[in-house]
């Protein structure tokens, strides 16, 4: 594995969850394996649990970790080739790519989309352009159109928690009062695919996700239908994608609540917000993971990591 951007990277999950599961249980056992190798986690965009986890994970591994809030703090970046820099941005992504390079040994990325420009978001333009220009590997901390260590860490949350082979597992959509992007249920729906479980995708019509990401799982209208006899429940927002980043009506009754939830374990990314996502009920009972899922963010960064790091 040259980088990891997508839950495509991940070779064989079956075996990564055992990896995982792994130094979850002796966190510090590879603390060598990093010693005198700089990660650099670079945030176009706020984060409460990938700055920490990450950092965390590194510091394991024995990495020293840099990190740097890019959009508030450097030099705004320019991405476009051959543009004539006459405006607001100072830097050119050719040079800063390669200039973060020599400071780092491995560099992570969180560069969300603009949910207007959908080409824009679609072709990755900020991952990209690091993979293009950097010299190292790049990790990608929730782009455009993904978060595959939020992907990678469900899939080891659910199989924790599993308490039957094949448990069903939802994915909703749920209400909100932004715009929100498609990078988490779409990780979510991936990395679903290359797991053992029964899994559907429910949320209102108009909000279905990209279908190349979708494919054959089932899409229910429905989402009382779609629920029953879960396992788990995954609720997530996301803006519409055929609609590009609009929000079309909201039907507050998606609200994740007690007795839509059943016998189901809820699951859901963080942030949430309470009372519009799902409420008070469900997150202050024991059917929540969330908090699970937070903390197993450390253990799936650390072995993107570690897999990195065996590669330089
Ligand atoms: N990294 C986890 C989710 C990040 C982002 N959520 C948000 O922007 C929530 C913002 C708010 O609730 O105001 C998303 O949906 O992709
Ligand atoms: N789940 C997640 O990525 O959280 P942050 O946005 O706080 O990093």
């Amino acid at each position: 594995m040259k980088h990891y951007t997508s839950i495509n990277d991940i070779d064989n999950l079956e075996e990564w969850i055992v990896d995982a599961k792994a130094i979850k249980k002796n966190p510090l056992e590879h603390r060598k394996l990093g010693k005198n190798k700089t990660l650099g986690l670079l945030f176009f965009n706020s984060s409460l649990r990938t700055r920490l986890s990450t950092q965390k994970a590194a510091l394991n591994l024995g990495m020293n970790p840099i990190v740097m809030n890019v959009s508030n703090d450097s030099w705004g970046i320019e991405f476009g080739d051959g543009t004539v820099m006459d405006g607001t941005t100072a830097e050119h992504i050719k040079e800063a790519a390669a200039v973060v390079s020599q400071y780092c040994d491995i560099i992570a990325v969180r560069a969300f989309p603009t949910l207007t420009d959908k080409a824009k978001d679609e072709s990755e333009e900020v991952l990209n352009a690091f993979k293009k220009y950097a010299t190292v590997p790049i990790v990608n901390m929730e782009s455009a159109t993904a978060h595959p260590l939020q992907g990678l860490t469900d899939a080891l949350t659910i199989s924790e928690y599993a308490k039957k082979e094949r448990p069903k597992v939802v994915l909703t959509w749920a209400p909100h009062v932004k715009a929100l992007p498609h990078a988490v249920g779409n990780s979510f729906a991936q990395v679903m695919q290359k797991m053992d479980v029964d899994f559907v995708i429910t949320n209102p019509e108009g909000y279905d996700l990209n279908p190349e990401i979708t494919r054959d799982v089932p899409v229910l209208h429905n989402q009382e239908e779609a629920m029953k006899n879960a396992d788990f429940v995954y609720a997530k927002n996301w803006s519409s994608y055929e609609n590009y980043g609009q929000i079309l009506e909201t039907n507050k009754s998606w609200m994740i609540t007690k007795s839509l939830l059943g016998n189901a374990k809820f699951m859901h990314c963080l942030p949430v917000r309470r009372n519009v996502v799902v409420e008070d009920a469900v997150l202050d009972s024991d059917s929540s993971l969330v908090i699970q899922q937070a903390n197993n963010r450390t253990f799936a960064a650390q072995l993107v990591l570690k897999k990195l790091l065996e590669t330089l």
